[in-house]
């Protein structure tokens, strides 16, 4: 096949995939098509299963669990060997809290006393956030803003002693985590990253005078903290990240924690929180992958390319799965495309920034996308693929061990010293369905997104929360994203 006949193929079967999976006679269909074994459409029935109950987050949460904790154990035990375990290791046992996902502790009567008024703070703002209804109106709407914010700058000045919070994080910055455990901090961090988007929009949905505004000063509670912080990660953002608002926005229950859209309806409710949970459950479903990465590099740095052969099958059989989570969701059955672009979608965004000193031009931060979750940076790195994020954006939303642990992956990466026979030609035929199936991935991914970002949002300008704003008109907007995806998926090989 011709690149381009591939690539026209691959579109085709992201749509056709896209809309088996969202259409409502979805189980009628893949009955049919399994009883034929016509290979193209096993690969359907391969990432269409619905036999995965995924939805019962708390099971998938305990039963994988226990077996990553063995797994992350066994990485652990390499660490003196090779410093791709050891990158691994440290990333889990420091920002993960010895653990991945990493522990994200929400429950504040067991935080340092200084910081459970944030907490409060939350509880008081969130029912304000979200309107029932957007408002077009300016005027209606600068006022909304304005009484937001001055309720929670409100809040923060009288609950907030924000020298005691310094301290506090002076002293984990001194490796006091004694005082102030890990998973205690991450589950800060999260809720200091939805106070300040809470701050950046004070309405959900985002409206257009907001959207419009170039820098926001912030208070200084929100300020102070958050800096601190982005510097543990290494991270230079104003806007929060994947990790602050997604990843860590679950309890080690699999419990969702920090709300946008509280006392909304159960279908904006529902949509919202299993957009995020995509987030947390790839990097569930994610450890076995990385941790057979790592001992994929080990093994073939041995020379025992039987067990390497091993452990990148492995990599494409867990693929399945993890990619699972992604179909099994982003549809309107269970995210809603009429409810996710206003109601979810903008809160992650960020679209402002300081004006820059030297030439007074306006330094613009992005918020939150898909495009900075760790596992597909990974896989990227294990494949000896570029990576799909410039540096500099990655230095802002990619945490620093994160982008350590991708960076030493590459570097060990083997895919281009192997021969085409013997068990080298196994392993090179493993990878190329590791490609493949991303390739997919990406395939439907492009069709997916442009069904959600089409949808009808009227209060507000064409925005992503990754890209901020975009051109006036959706088509052309549509066409910028396309480039990024298109882009991608020609480079995946
Ligand atoms: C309906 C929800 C989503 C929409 C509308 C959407 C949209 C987009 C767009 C427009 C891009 C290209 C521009 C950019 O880099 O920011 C992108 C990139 C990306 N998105 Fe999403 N996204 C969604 C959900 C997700 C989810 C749930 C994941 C994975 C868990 C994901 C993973 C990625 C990745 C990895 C990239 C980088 C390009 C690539 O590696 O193919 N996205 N997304």
């Amino acid at each position: 096949m011709t690149p381009l006949s591939e690539f026209i193929f691959l579109s085709v079967l992201g749509s056709i995939f896209t809309l088996i999976v969202s259409t409502p006679w979805r189980p009628w269909l893949m009955k049919r098509l399994s009883q034929h074994t016509i290979p193209s459409f096993n690969l359907f029935k391969e990432f269409t299963r619905s036999g995965i109950v995924f939805s019962d987050s708390t099971n998938t949460h305990n039963s994988t669990g226990a077996l990553n904790k063995q797994k992350l154990d066994a990485i652990h035990d390499l660490s003196d060997c090779h410093e791709v375990a050891s990158s691994f290791s440290t990333l889990v046992q420091q920002d993960g809290a010895g653990c991945w996902p990493p522990r994200s502790n929400h429950n504040e009567k067991t935080w340092p006393a200084c910081l459970q008024a944030y907490k409060d703070i939350y509880h008081e703002m969130a029912p304000l956030l979200p309107a029932e209804n957007a408002s077009l109106d300016d005027n209606i709407n600068e006022r909304r803003i304005f009484e937001f914010r001055t309720r929670f700058v409100q809040l923060l000045s009288q609950k907030v002693d924000l020298a005691e919070v310094q301290r506090l994080l002076q002293a984990a910055d001194a490796g006091r985590w004694d005082v102030f455990p890990r998973d205690a901090y991450n589950g800060f961090y999260c809720c200091v990253a939805w106070c300040r988007h809470a701050y950046r929009w004070a309405s959900i949905p985002v409206v257009r005078l907001a959207q419009l505004e170039k820098s926001i000063a912030l208070p200084m509670e929100l300020v102070t903290p958050w800096n601190s912080m982005q510097s543990h990660f290494g991270l230079d953002s104003e806007s929060g990240n994947n990790m602050s608002n997604l990843v860590l926005n679950f309890n080690p229950a699999g419990g969702y924690a920090l709300k946008i859209n509280t006392g909304l309806s159960t279908l904006i409710q529902s949509s919202e929180e299993e957009f995020a949970r995509i987030f947390q459950e790839v990097e569930v479903l994610g450890v076995p992958i990385y941790c057979s990465i790592v001992e994929s590099i080990v093994a073939y740095a041995r020379g025992d390319k039987e067990s390497c052969l091993e452990h990148v099958r492995d990599i494409k059989g867990q693929l399945r799965p993890l990619l699972s989570s992604y179909y099994d969701r982003v549809h309107d059955a269970k995210i809603a495309r009429s409810v996710w672009l206003s109601r979810v979608q903008g809160f992650y965004a960020w679209g402002v920034g300081p004006q820059n000193n030297i030439n007074g031009e306006w330094e613009k931060f992005d918020g939150l996308s898909g495009n900075q979750v760790l596992l597909f940076q990974a896989l990227d790195a294990f494949l000896g693929l570029e990576a799909y994020l410039p540096r500099l954006i990655q230095e802002r939303n990619v945490p620093h061990l994160q982008r350590r642990f991708c960076k030493v992956v590459k570097k060990h990466a083997f895919r281009g010293q192997l021969a085409d026979e013997g068990v080298d030609g196994k392993i090179k035929k493993e990878f190329e369905d590791i490609v493949k199936r991303l390739r997919v991935f990406r395939s439907a991914h492009r069709t997916r997104a442009k069904v959600y970002l089409t949808q009808p949002a009227p209060e507000r300008l064409p925005m992503t929360a990754g890209k901020s704003l975009l051109k006036e008109d959706m088509d052309q907007s549509l066409l910028f994203l396309d480039q990024f995806m298109v882009g991608r998926l020609q480079q995946t090989v």
